[in-house]
């Protein structure tokens, strides 16, 4: 007997994720916030706002009735911006099987409380962290909609569930790989889209591939000496969910969070460039959630701390480059004798 998967977000990820459990063998049923969407991938197997001309597999029935989703569900995968998570999972819980595991497959840090998603979800469920997991890693949703090669990270502290997981998710094209470490999961994909938009600014001002190469490696620095300072294992952050998506969401032009930061760095404002993206750009509101999560531990993130200051439009992009160049100088390992 086939198994039920129930995700929440119809957007570009949650639409893709839907293709890879389909295409492993799941029943899905995908919850859409807007009845226009769920039309349209029911009438049409195809969810013509984020993938037009894209055949969605049979197996994925839309519906925009929360309790509907879930009837059943195995896993819950939950792929709503960060920011909306915390209302939504509070109106969607009465329906919620208590024995479905909650699955984020989200990037971003909670502004105002520096929650990472799993924490959200423990809070607003209230369930046992071990039917809690995080699914992290480089795969941006328009090359796994093309069913092009790709892996990624099932993390959760119940190695059981993990394996369940991932056999849910494990698609021809899709290879998970299981890990007990949420915690750098999930701050490297929260992170990731923060150096995502310096590289992306970087190459907007000009520079090249020395001052980008600069940003990601540094950037890795930065991003590691946060998961280390939570509680993650650092070979986490050397992984997929760490090295690997930093890799792929600097160098694509089809991450959201880098191509906002090339228009930053041309010269765009803040609110030009976010009206001119019309998906969700984690970074952006994660930023400075990741700066107050870094302050509240004494953890330097400087990358981190000039994006924010870019968006806040308290530094120009020409300030910002001068104020990480002109930093002291200091051995490479955080861990080397001075
Ligand atoms: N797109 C990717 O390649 C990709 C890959 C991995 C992870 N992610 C992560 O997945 C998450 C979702 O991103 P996405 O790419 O699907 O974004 P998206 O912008 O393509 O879609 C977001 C979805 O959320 C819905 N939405 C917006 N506001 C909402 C609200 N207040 N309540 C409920 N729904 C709301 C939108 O209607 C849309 O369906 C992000 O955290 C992102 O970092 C994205
Ligand atoms: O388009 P982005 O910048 O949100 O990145 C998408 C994915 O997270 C890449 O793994």
């Amino acid at each position: 007997m086939s198994l039920r998967a129930a995700v929440f977000g119809a957007g570009s990820w949650g639409t893709a994720f839907s293709m890879i459990l389909a295409d492993a063998g799941c029943e899905v049923s995908l919850w859409g916030r807007r009845l226009e969407v769920v039309d349209a991938i029911n009438g049409s197997s195809c969810n013509p706002y984020y993938f037009p001309g894209v055949t969605l597999p049979g197996g994925i029935k839309a519906t925009s009735d929360p309790e509907e989703a879930s009837s059943g569900a195995d896993a819950i995968f939950l792929c709503t911006p960060a920011q909306t998570l915390r209302a939504n999972l509070a109106a969607w819980a009465p329906f919620l099987d208590s024995k479905a595991t909650l699955v984020s497959l989200i990037k971003g840090v909670e502004l105002g409380t520096g929650k990472l998603m799993s924490q959200v979800i423990a809070e607003v469920a209230g369930c046992d962290p071990k039917q809690i997991a995080v699914i992290s890693g480089p795969n941006l949703a328009r090359e796994i909609v093309a069913r092009q090669p790709a892996a990624g990270v099932v993390a959760c502290a119940d190695g059981t569930v993990a394996v369940e997981l991932q056999k849910m998710c494990h698609a021809p094209y899709y290879r998970p790989y299981t890990s007990a470490d949420l915690i750098g999961c999930e701050i490297g994909g929260a992170v990731k889209n923060v150096i995502a938009l310096a590289t992306g600014i970087a190459e907007g001002c000009g520079l090249g591939e020395n001052a980008k190469a600069t940003l990601v490696t540094r950037g890795l620095a930065e991003t590691a000496r946060l998961a280390a300072a939570m509680g993650a294992e650092s070979q986490t952050l050397a992984g997929l969910a760490g090295v690997g998506d930093l890799v792929a969401t600097c160098a694509s032009p089809l991450s959201r969070n880098h191509a906002l930061g090339v228009k930053l760095g041309e010269g765009m404002s803040i609110s030009q460039a976010i009206s001119m993206t019309k998906q969700t750009a984690e970074g952006v509101s994660s930023a400075k959630a990741v700066v107050e999560l870094a302050r509240n531990r004494g953890v330097e993130m400087p990358i981190t701390a000039a994006v924010v200051a870019i968006i806040e439009e308290r530094m120009t992009t020409q300030n910002a480059i001068e104020d990480l160049m002109g930093r002291s100088v200091k051995p490479e390992r955080d861990d080397a004798e001075q």
